[in-house]
């Protein structure tokens, strides 16, 4: 592969993180992450702990970029109000408020233990 155009899709997948953190709702999950990676460090966990804790933050961090980058493009190809614009956008917003609940629960499992 082309190094400079190698480089070039780093640059505009770099450009896609930056476009996501001006998102209130991308934001929220940074601060969430923060806190967790704080309370994680004065709980104390393990590796496998912190693996599991970190997978968690990262694929939180994608679901909601995708969540993101579908809501564009339904604005795109349906400006107009559609059932099948809102199902889209509405699937998608599930899809991160289901991997939220599941990250909770497991976050939970991991952490309560050690508190008690
Ligand atoms: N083009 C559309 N046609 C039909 N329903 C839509 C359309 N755009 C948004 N909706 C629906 O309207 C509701 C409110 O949407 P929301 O407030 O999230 O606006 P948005 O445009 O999706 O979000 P954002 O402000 O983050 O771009 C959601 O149920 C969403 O699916």
């Amino acid at each position: 592969m082309d190094g400079r155009k190698y480089i070039r899709s780093f640059v505009y997948a770099f450009q896609g993180i930056l476009t996501a953190c001006e998102e209130q709702n991308f934001q929220s999950h940074v601060l969430s992450a923060g806190i967790v990676l704080i309370v994680g460090y004065f709980t104390g966990l393990s590796r496998v702990e912190w693996f599991i804790v970190l997978l968690l933050i990262a694929l939180m961090f994608a679901l909601e970029m995708i969540n993101t980058a579908i809501e564009r493009v339904v604005d795109l190809a349906s400006p107009a109000i559609h059932p099948l614009a809102k199902q889209a956008k509405d699937l998608a917003a599930g899809a991160v408020l289901v991997f939220a609940i599941f990250s909770a629960i497991i976050g939970l499992l991991i952490f309560i233990p050690k508190w008690f």
